[in-house]
């Protein structure tokens, strides 16, 4: 390779580039190592400015003690680090090892915090190693328990904090974020975090939490994605007077003061990374969440996950539950308890998925009940219905009595998105075990104590009958001497995949009938297998390949509506997904010469194992 096109690759002037190449590089190493270096560093940071140390320094660069010989000379960084050279299984064993330690899980989701903090691709790959192990410890319900303790947990930024004060000044708030080519936000103003309510500018874990798992369960790089708290105050007293409170210790800012904030925050985004940047909403409160997405959908690249993504992976589970049901969506009575954004969310692409079955919008509605806390949305209540949930107000007498109603109006799944734990008592499971032969029961709220009913609870009362899903994770149901593995309807089947098609295509909008079609993706990848062991849902740790099938059926439906913006249209989209995901293996930035012997490191699993191996080399 010449030196011209070294620096092509480097984008930087001869001078300043040959100077340090011609110390680095040539004097150690033959030519392609400049690839190498520009490899490890072109998503994050101009290779020609960087120094030995930032390769340690950097989680984006950092590999730790599986930096070879080889490249600790060229890099600058021999001496910087122990003489032990390290695979990254080797790594990856001890950081399994090193977790296992820990009994807490808020200890736990605090190291995988600070790995994420020093090796970023590590980071990744001992997630990818056993995600139904490690997705509940850095996302729901330990991210919550975190949250919730924010200021304690929070040590360096791994996200950017916008105030109400810094309105008119947004644009340059993001300039602060040292990385340039983001093209994925995940933000929240914090007033409904979970099902734990507002808290404030310790929402940040979400959003955080949020990214992660675009690259974790989707592959989009993490150097893209950057979440964001819009820290317009908080009406939790307990935070207000809370020593340990980030945020800014006022009310919330409401009204036009609130929409006017928001709507600069979307241009600056926009100006600042391109109009197809994906801003998602995250766990903003009613009614600020409807009306945001009513206003943003079409004038924006945007989705809210609480709404959409919810409502993509429960009507998933129902087309799934059709499976074993052998009746259509529109053969059901759907009974809400909670009508807020997730509810109506839900209510919303049920109708649009029966649309599709051939049922007329009036009959979809008609099968449709919802209960919000001060009851049925009936016509006849004093205080009428809320605007977002205007459409499924129903002529019926007022009624406060969910139980009852479940008998009344025969329902056949009951869905709780309503943060009230344990609601769905009972009698409730009871009756709905009377309703049908499988009923259908959606315990939606996050975290875990927030849940409607446990699985084993839902099993207990429906004479083992029911078709379950939670939102957050339980511990297998035993049954009849049987052993049932129950899903968790979260939107983590959902958002990761929509999002990693829209980047890739770089649509432009993202219409509901997407979630459509990733509810029915998913709803095709669950097996015989999956619904024999009592789940609606593929196994956690199929979410990778299924937000790559999830992201090529976005990315079909973009070209199909004009939505896409990536032309000519990629001959072979899985092939095209394939190359965009991110490389969690430090090999696959190495260039095919390296084969240094101490770099090929020894494969072994746990840490155990490697103090046998290396015992008996030692003999
Ligand atoms: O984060 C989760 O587990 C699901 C979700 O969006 C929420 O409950 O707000
Ligand atoms: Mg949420």
């Amino acid at each position: 390779m010449s030196i011209e096109s070294v620096l092509h690759h480097l984008n930087c002037s001869k001078t300043v580039a040959f100077n340090r190449l011609a110390k680095t590089v040539f004097t150690h190493i033959p030519e392609p190592i400049t690839i190498n270096i520009r490899k490890y560093s072109d998503e994050f940071l101009c290779p020609n400015l960087l120094r030995g140390m930032d390769y340690l320094r950097f989680p984006q660069l950092n590999k730790g003690l599986a930096f070879t010989m080889a490249e600790r000379q060229t890099l600058g960084i021999q001496g910087l680090l122990a003489s032990a050279v390290q695979s990254q299984e080797e790594q990856l064993a001890i950081c399994t090892y090193s977790l296992s330690r820990f009994k807490n899980n808020l200890n736990k989701h605090l190291y995988l915090s600070e790995l994420l903090d020093t090796n970023e691709r590590l980071f990744y790959e001992l997630l990818g190693s056993n995600i139904p192990k490690y997705l509940p410890l850095v996302y729901t319900p330990t991210v919550g328990l975190a949250c919730q303790r924010f200021g304690l947990v929070y040590k360096k930024p791994k996200g950017i904090f916008i105030s109400i004060h810094d309105k008119g000044r947004i644009y340059k708030i993001l300039r602060n974020w040292p990385i340039p080519h983001v093209r994925a936000i995940c933000v929240t103003d914090g007033e409904r975090i979970l099902g734990l309510g507002d808290l404030g500018a310790y929402g940040m874990g979400i959003p955080i939490g949020k990214l992660c798992l675009y690259t974790a369960l989707a592959g989009v790089p993490p150097s893209m994605c950057l979440p964001v708290t819009l820290d317009v105050g908080t009406n939790n007293q307990s935070l207000l007077e809370d020593p340990l409170y980030i945020g800014i210790r006022e009310k919330r800012v409401q009204g036009c003061e609130y929409d006017d904030f928001i709507e600069e925050f979307m241009e600056a985004c926009c100006e600042k990374y391109s109009h197809n940047v994906l801003i998602q909403f995250e766990d903003f409160a009613l009614p600020n969440a409807v009306r945001l997405l009513d206003k943003y959908k079409t004038r924006y690249c945007t989705f809210n996950d609480d709404i959409q993504g919810t409502a993509g992976v429960i009507v998933a589970g129902m087309l799934t539950a059709a499976r074993i049901t052998k009746k259509k969506l529109g053969e059901n009575i759907y009974l809400f308890l909670g009508a807020g954004s997730a509810g109506v969310g839900i209510a919303n692409l049920i109708c649009d998925a029966m649309a599709q079955e051939g049922v007329s919008e009036k009959e979809a509605v008609e099968k449709i009940y919802l209960f919000d806390i001060d009851g049925l949305l009936s016509t006849k209540r004093p205080g009428g219905i809320p605007k977002h949930a205007t459409k499924y107000g129903k002529d019926l007498e007022p009624t406060k009595d969910f139980g009852a109603f479940v008998k009344t109006c025969k329902a056949t799944a009951i869905i709780g998105v309503s943060t009230v734990g344990g609601a769905f008592t009972p009698a409730i499971l009871k009756q709905m075990a009377e309703n049908c032969e499988r009923p259908q029961i959606y315990a939606l709220s996050n975290p875990t104590i927030k849940a409607e009913c446990t699985a084993q609870e839902a099993y207990d009362n429906t004479e083992g009958r029911c078709i379950y899903a939670s939102g957050s994770p339980f511990p297998p149901v035993k049954y009849n001497g049987k052993e049932y593995h129950t899903g968790q309807g979260n939107n983590s089947y959902i958002f990761p995949g929509v999002s990693l098609g829209v980047l890739a295509c770089y649509a432009h909008h993202i219409p509901d009938t997407m979630f459509l079609t990733a509810a029915r993706c998913l709803a095709k990848n669950v097996t015989q297998k999956d619904l024999d062991m009592g789940r609606i849902y593929p196994s956690l740790s199929d979410i990778p390949i299924l937000s790559c099938k999830i992201a090529v059926d976005v990315m079909e439906e973009a070209y199909k509506n004009n939505l896409a913006s990536v032309y000519p249209k990629p001959k072979d989209l899985n092939k095209y997904i394939a190359d965009y995901i991110y490389k969690t293996k430090y090999d696959d930035v190495r260039p095919d010469f390296y084969d240094y012997p101490e770099s090929r490191g020894v494969q072994v699993k746990t840490v155990e194992e490697m103090v046998k191996q290396f015992k008996s080399k030692n003999k």
